[in-house]
C-alpha cells in the first residue's frame, strides 16, 4: 500500500498588525499546535498572512482550497462589528454552502468563556472539496471554539471527498455516525 499522502490543512490568519510586522502573529503557531496535538493522521499546515481586506482574505481562500488542495482551511481574527472585520463575508463570498451549526455551536462554548462571545460573526462554509471555518481573533479561542467542533470535522470532510482524518480519541473523538 502507497503511503497515503498528508492532508493538507489551510492556516490563514487575518490581521492588519500582523500582517504589517507590528505584532507577531500567535493565531497561525496555536492553530497549527492544536491540529499537532489532537490529529494523528498524517497532515501539514499551508499558512497564510492576509490584512482584514475582503479580496485579499478570499483569494487566500480561494487558492488554499482549489490550487493547494486543502480539505480544510481555518482562519483566525476578523469575525468581529469593527469595519474592517470581514472575514465572514470573504468567507460567504467563495462559498458554495454555507454550514451555519458551526458559528452557532463556537458561540454558544464562547459565551461561557466571554459575553462579548455575540460579537463574533464566526461562520463555516464548504467549498468544493474543502470545509472553511472562522475563529475569533483572540488566540485563546481557537482551542475553546475548535474542541466544541472538531468530532464533527472529519465526518464533514468526509462527506465532501476530503481524505480521512483521524483524531486522539484521548483528546477529541471524532464522530463518524455510519461506521
Ligand atoms: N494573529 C494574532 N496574533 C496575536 N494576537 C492577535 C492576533 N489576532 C488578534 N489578536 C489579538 O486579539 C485581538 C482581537 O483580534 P481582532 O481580529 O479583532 O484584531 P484587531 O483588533 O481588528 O486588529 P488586527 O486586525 O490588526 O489584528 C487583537 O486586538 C489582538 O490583541
Ligand atoms: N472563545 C472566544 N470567543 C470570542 C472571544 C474570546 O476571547 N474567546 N472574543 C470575542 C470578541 S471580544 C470579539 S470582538 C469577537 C470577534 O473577534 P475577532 O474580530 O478578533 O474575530 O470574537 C468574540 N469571540
Amino acid at each position: 500500500m502507497p503511503d497515503t499522502p498528508p492532508a493538507r490543512i489551510g492556516i490563514v490568519t487575518v490581521s492588519d498588525r500582523a500582517s504589517r510586522g507590528e505584532y507577531e502573529d500567535r493565531g497561525g503557531p496555536a492553530i497549527r499546535q492544536y491540529f499537532e496535538d489532537v490529529l494523528t493522521s498524517p497532515w501539514e499546515a499551508v499558512p497564510r498572512l492576509v490584512p482584514d481586506d475582503r479580496g485579499a482574505i478570499a483569494a487566500a481562500l480561494v487558492e488554499l482550497a482549489d490550487a493547494e488542495g486543502c480539505p480544510l482551511i481555518v482562519t483566525t481574527g476578523g469575525t468581529g462589528p469593527a469595519p474592517r472585520d470581514v472575514t465572514p463575508e470573504a468567507t460567504l463570498d467563495v462559498a458554495e454552502k454555507v454550514m451555519p451549526g458551526f458559528g452557532e455551536l463556537m458561540r454558544q462554548v464562547s459565551l461561557r468563556k466571554v459575553p462579548t462571545a455575540i460579537l463574533s460573526r464566526q461562520t463555516a462554509v464548504i467549498r468544493g472539496r474543502c470545509l472553511i471555518i472562522n475563529l475569533p481573533g483572540q488566540p485563546r479561542a481557537i482551542a475553546e471554539c475548535l474542541d466544541a467542533v472538531l468530532p464533527a470535522v472529519p465526518y464533514c470532510v468526509d462527506l465532501v471527498g476530503g481524505p480521512r482524518l483521524e483524531t486522539n480519541p484521548d483528546r477529541i473523538a471524532a464522530f463518524r455516525p455510519k461506521t
